[in-house]
């Protein structure tokens, strides 16, 4: 009776849909797959966005800002930075476990058209490394208020949309291949990677991003290995579980684990402990904490997904290896040789996952700072798209692309003093004021990245953003693990036994078959942080899961 148009009503489901839908009950939209991303709000309520023309034209499109390849030569090439770019606390999976949750949250929407008209070319220092913006302007469909406005193909959740996938139709087909193959299931023959053996098959996951580096195959392979544990144990627990119910129930516990460490192991080693306190993020009862707000809107935001959560970036180290249980190197290959390539762990079934898995776990990642490895600053992709991009440049890019304002407009946001003159860069500033005309035209990526965060970490930009977007998706999320909530949340014995036990430590090991590791994965092995038995690490208590069976 009013015209047409209704509201979508959503039903008080037990478990999340796969699409991400429904999750806010009065706005069935928000953090759901294929929908816009946000911008955050100044003080006044204006969005923070900065393109050229307020609508579309890249910022600083045509002649306003410097070349992004001349950028990345003088701020990011690691020649210019200290001979030891390894960190000295976080492991090489502080990297591998970054990109995996990246791929939880975000995958922006490029245009299936390759419109010549669209794109931005770089001087032709490395031929050909263009860019292509991810969105046109004739495609209406991504447009809203009146402004070119990206949107995110995946669910913005923290809620393994990676494993699960973000629709029914891709969850039904990684689902049916997951129980058959020790590693990742593969559609027959496979595409979207190289197989440079006939042997190579491009495989399949809730991400179609999951070949583009070993390191990312690999902990998409820990997950599919960590749901099918779990769903076996749960399933003998509770033998009159039918398949649907023992999937769902499985899910809600490997999301629960995934939220856990991402606040309470991996965000402190990001953003520090400051910022974890600004912005509520760590876990600080033992059971029940509803922190649900029903205001919040979780949708990823879109400076985060172009600049802020690009910091991983920094932390690639350049080659990959395989250790033995010393722990001394056998192998090591080059990163930029095996990127799209499933060939390094799928080759001889699997025999080099333990090494590879051992490594990430006991060496270091790079530092987080403005430098990225050559093979990804000069060779990224050079296999496929010879002679190969620069990811360092393409960030810069995508950033203008993407209407994220300057730096100092975002230090103020953050109520941090803007940067009166190019000094205050310190180190850099004679480079970004040959570079850049005015201070205030320095992009995020750049005059963030060159900050010094805590311990090691992000800095207070980033660490700004990103804390933002964190806790946005804490208390936004209707089924955050900790929920009490009746229909859809666990008992409190669960979340206590969730809190308690979960390490990421014990899932690579018991599902990567280690003998030892250290208790925080993503902190080196240190006196503080000592190699143990994987049996020395506490395991998950299923029996909680037990259902009494019906009478008979
Ligand atoms: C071998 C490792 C990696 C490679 C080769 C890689 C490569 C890429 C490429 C090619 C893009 C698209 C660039 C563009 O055209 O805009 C991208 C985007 C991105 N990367 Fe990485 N990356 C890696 C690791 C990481 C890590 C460790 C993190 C974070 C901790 C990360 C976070 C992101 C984010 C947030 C985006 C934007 C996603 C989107 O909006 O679609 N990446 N990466
Ligand atoms: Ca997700």
């Amino acid at each position: 009776s009013h015209g047409g148009w209704r509201k979508q009503t959503c039903p008080r489901t037990k478990y999340r849909t796969l699409d991400g839908s429904c999750n806010n009950l009065q706005n069935p939209s928000w953090g759901k797959a294929k929908t816009t991303e946000r911008r955050l709000e100044d003080a006044s309520g204006r969005p923070m966005e900065a393109y050229e023309d307020g609508r579309s034209i890249p910022r600083g499109y045509p002649h306003h800002l410097p070349d992004a390849r001349l950028v990345s030569n003088l701020i990011s090439d690691s020649a210019l930075g200290p001979d030891d770019q390894f960190d000295n606390i976080r492991s090489g999976e502080v990297m591998g476990f970054g990109q995996i949750l990246a791929h939880d949250l975000i995958e922006t929407q490029l245009p299936s058209v390759y419109n010549p008209a669209s794109r931005y070319i770089f001087p032709k220092e490395i031929a050909v490394l263009h860019l292509v913006v991810t969105a046109l302007e004739d495609q209406q469909l991504y447009w809203d208020v009146c402004r070119r406005e990206q949107r995110n193909l995946v669910t913005s959740y923290i809620d393994a949309s990676f494993l699960y996938g973000s629709s029914k139709e891709l969850n039904k087909k990684t689902e049916a291949a997951k129980q058959l193959y020790n590693l990742l299931p593969t559609v027959h023959g496979g595409s979207g990677c190289q197989m440079f053996q006939k042997t190579d098959r491009c495989p399949i996951a809730g991400d179609e991003r999951s070949a583009e580096a070993p390191q990312l195959s690999l902990n998409h392979l820990l997950f599919v290995r960590q749901h099918n544990r779990v769903a076996i144990r749960l399933h003998n627990v509770n033998p009159h579980w039918n398949n649907e119910k023992v999937f769902q129930e499985t899910r809600r516990i490997i999301i629960a684990q995934l939220q856990h460490i991402v606040y309470n192991h991996y965000l402190p080693l990001i953003i520090g402990p400051s910022a974890m306190a600004r912005y509520e993020l760590l876990s600080t009862r033992p059971g029940f904490d509803d922190v649900y707000d029903s205001e919040v809107d979780a949708s990823i935001v879109n400076s985060f997904g172009a600049a802020a959560w690009r910091f991983g970036h920094s932390l690639i180290m350049p080659d990959i290896s395989e250790l033995e249980s010393d722990f001394k190197t056998v192998k090591l290959h080059t990163l930029e040789n095996n990127l799209e390539s499933p060939h390094l762990w799928q080759a001889n079934g699997g025999r080099s996952v333990k090494g590879i898995t051992r490594w990430l776990a006991a060496k270091p990642a790079q530092k987080i700072d403005n430098f990225l490895i050559d093979g990804l600053r000069n060779k990224l992709f050079f296999i496929s798209q010879p002679p190969g991009f620069d990811l360092f440049s393409l960030n810069i890019q995508r950033g203008r692309d993407q209407g994220v304002p300057a730096y100092n407009d975002w230090r103020e946001f953050c109520n941090l003093k803007r940067f009166a003159s190019f000094y205050e860069f310190g180190e850099f500033a004679s480079r970004l004021s040959r570079l850049y005309r005015s201070v205030d035209d320095v992009d995020l990526y750049i005059g963030a990245l060159l900050e010094k965060g805590e311990n090691g970490g992000v800095g207070p930009t980033f660490a700004c953003i990103i804390g933002i977007q964190y806790h946005r998706l804490k208390v936004g999320d209707r089924f955050w693990y900790e929920s009490s909530d009746r229909i859809s949340g666990l008992s409190e014995e669960q979340i206590y036994a969730i809190k308690y036990s979960t390490l990421f430590s014990k899932l690579w090991c018991n599902n990567f078959e280690h003998v030892k590791i250290q208790r925080d994965i993503f902190q080196l092995p240190s006196r503080a942080n000592p190699l143990t038995t994987c049996e020395g690490l506490p395991e998950l208590d299923l029996d909680l899961w037990r259902e009494e069976k019906a009478k008979k």
